[in-house]
């Protein structure tokens, strides 16, 4: 982790050369057709991470299928970038649809840094989300086996989500289980800053 944010990454959040070595073969999800990061079955389909110009491509309109976004402003959006990029370990991936400009589905790892397991590292998938008029395409499944994938990939021991109930089922199909006697997510919530 961190390796790739010392090179040059120009706009991407992260390095797009990470997403060529995945292996979809690894992944227990089924695809009919096969598609994969590198090759997602359309020319005008591209899985990559997060660059700077995705603000003016519908991103944060995308995420806001998932849950509140706010007014976040072009120079907001940067300055976060800007934190992630230099922090390490936040790997938002986008599939953008190069006919239109959009940016269509997109999925977070985010990489934990831990003293325990000898010092390891412990991905967590976040912000899952196809835009609805491309659901049921295998893209929801494309974008996570992707950065799952990439958990393995950056050194993560393990890999962990919450989800709602219904989507239990979508999740073990590309791998994920609950775990006995292990499997509660609880929240404490706080007053959003304003
Ligand atoms: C860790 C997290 O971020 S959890 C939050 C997940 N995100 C959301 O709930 C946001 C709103 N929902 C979405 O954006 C989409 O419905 C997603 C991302 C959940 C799924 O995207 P899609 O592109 O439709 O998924 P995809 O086409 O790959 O579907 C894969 C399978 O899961 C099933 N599935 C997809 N969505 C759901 C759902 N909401 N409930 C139950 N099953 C589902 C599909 O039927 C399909 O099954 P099949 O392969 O047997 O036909």
């Amino acid at each position: 982790m961190g390796m790739e944010k010392n090179i040059s990454l120009g706009d991407y959040l992260y390095s797009p050369e990470l997403l060529k070595r995945l292996d979809f073969g690894k992944s227990p999800a089924k695809f009919n057709p096969k598609i994969t990061a590198a090759n997602p079955g359309e020319n005008w389909m591209i899985v990559r991470p997060l660059r700077r110009s995705d603000f003016d491509k519908g991103f944060l309109q995308l995420l806001a299928q998932l849950t509140t976004v706010g007014n976040v402003s072009k120079s907001e959006f940067n300055e976060r970038f800007t934190q992630m990029q230099q922090s390490g370990g936040y790997y938002v991936t986008v599939i953008e649809d190069t006919r239109y400009s959009r940016i269509i589905g997109a999925a977070t790892l985010t990489v934990e840094q831990k003293f325990i397991h000898n010092c390891s590292l412990r991905g967590r998938l976040e912000d899952v989300v196809v835009n609805d008029t491309y659901r049921g395409k295998q893209l929801g499944k494309l974008i996570v086996v992707t950065v799952s994938l990439l958990a393995q990939e950056v050194g993560c021991y393990k890999m962990s989500l919450d989800c709602k109930d219904k989507l239990v089922k979508f999740y073990e199909t590309l791998g994920y289980t609950l775990e006995a006697g292990n499997s509660n997510a609880m929240n404490m919530r706080f007053e959003e800053p304003s």
